[in-house]
């Protein structure tokens, strides 16, 4: 089975606007909720791909109530631990440019947290865990490596899409796939990664770090992918950028579902890609027909 784990689950409020001006009125053309956090969108799009999944994490209050009926009503399977506090509002402003202000989340118990772990001991062999996105400011930072621990314990694959130290902590632990975007990569390494040479040499030193699989996605550069034997290079189709919120999510959700159909890394590297591009050129996450027609324009390149 493959669990997904949001620790800070969102609203995401996609807002449309002409430009805003500071300190004045301005008024929305077009306005969106959707469910949002990393490990929640991966559920989703699995969902839409025929693959089952359960997401798991922290909901609370009128905002977490909405997200879990969301997953449900699409067949999405849930199991979050409740908290008092509302689940955070991240707001995605499309004025021109993307702007995202992504909120702190809500105050999460010790007995919250305990009642986490227990769940992730029933994950076993044969199971994956995404374990995605920020955590609330008031999580203490180790809990990443908490939790893949006990992961570890039980057999069980792990995915890690998240930033700074919360990877870091992690990559010792040999988890199946990782996929910093060029931003957090830059980060971890703190140094700008300009291109695709700089993105597959500091990719490398993820896998030799313990990643066995890294993806490293570059927005309208496309993405690389590298592990112990390979290093590729894919383009992305030409589109219409309608909102990138989801995008990398959704080259997570692609790249484990045509890996478990396949098990073939360059093919699922690909649909991971058409993946993300599929999101991106929607208001919301990408569908199985947008990805199928994406698909012949993503190209692979072997990069040694
Ligand atoms: N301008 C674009 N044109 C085509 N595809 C895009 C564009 N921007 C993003 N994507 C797709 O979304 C993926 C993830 O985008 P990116 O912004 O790098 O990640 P994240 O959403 O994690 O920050 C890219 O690898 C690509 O497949
Ligand atoms: O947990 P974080 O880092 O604040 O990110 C949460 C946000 O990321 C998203 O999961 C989107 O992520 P990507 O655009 O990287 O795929 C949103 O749904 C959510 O608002």
């Amino acid at each position: 089975m493959i669990y997904t784990l949001t620790l800070n689950p969102s609203v995401d409020y996609i807002v449309e606007t002409g430009e805003i001006v500071l300190g004045t009125l301005n008024r929305t053309s077009h306005e969106t909720k959707l469910p949002g956090g990393k490990g929640i969108n991966v559920s989703r799009v699995l969902r839409s791909l025929g693959v089952e999944s359960k997401a798991t994490g922290f909901l609370g209050g009128f905002t977490g109530k909405y997200v879990e009926e969301f997953l449900n009503r699409e067949g999405v399977y849930t199991g979050f631990v409740k908290v008092e506090e509302d689940t955070r509002i991240n707001i995605k402003l499309k004025a021109g440019k993307e702007t995202e202000i992504n909120a702190r989340g809500p105050e999460i118990s010790f007995l919250a947290i305990g009642l986490l772990k227990e769940q992730m001991q029933q994950l076993g062999k044969g199971d994956f865990l995404i374990l995605a996105g920020s955590i609330p400011s008031s999580m203490p930072q180790t809990i990443y490596q908490d939790i893949v621990q006990v992961c570890k314990g039980t057999g069980a694959e792990v995915i890690i899409d998240a930033e700074g130290d919360l990877l870091k902590t992690v990559l010792g632990y040999q988890p199946f796939l990782i996929k910093p975007n060029h931003h957090e990569l830059g980060q971890f390494f703190d140094r700008e990664i300009s291109g695709v040479a700089d993105a597959i040499q500091y990719g490398k030193k993820l896998v030799e770090a313990g990643a066995k699989n890294v993806i490293v996605s570059l927005a309208e550069k496309g993405a690389v992918y590298i592990n112990e034997t390979d290093a590729f290079h894919a383009s992305v189709p030409q589109g219409e950028v309608k909102s990138s919120v989801g995008a990398g999510d959704s080259m997570v959700a692609g790249f484990l579902a045509q890996y478990l159909k396949t098990g073939d890394t360059k093919e699922a590297f690909r649909f991971s890609v058409a993946s993300g591009s599929a999101t991106a050129f929607s208001i919301g996450l990408c569908t199985p027909e947008k990805i199928e027609t994406l698909l012949p324009e993503v190209k692979i390149q072997d990069y040694q």
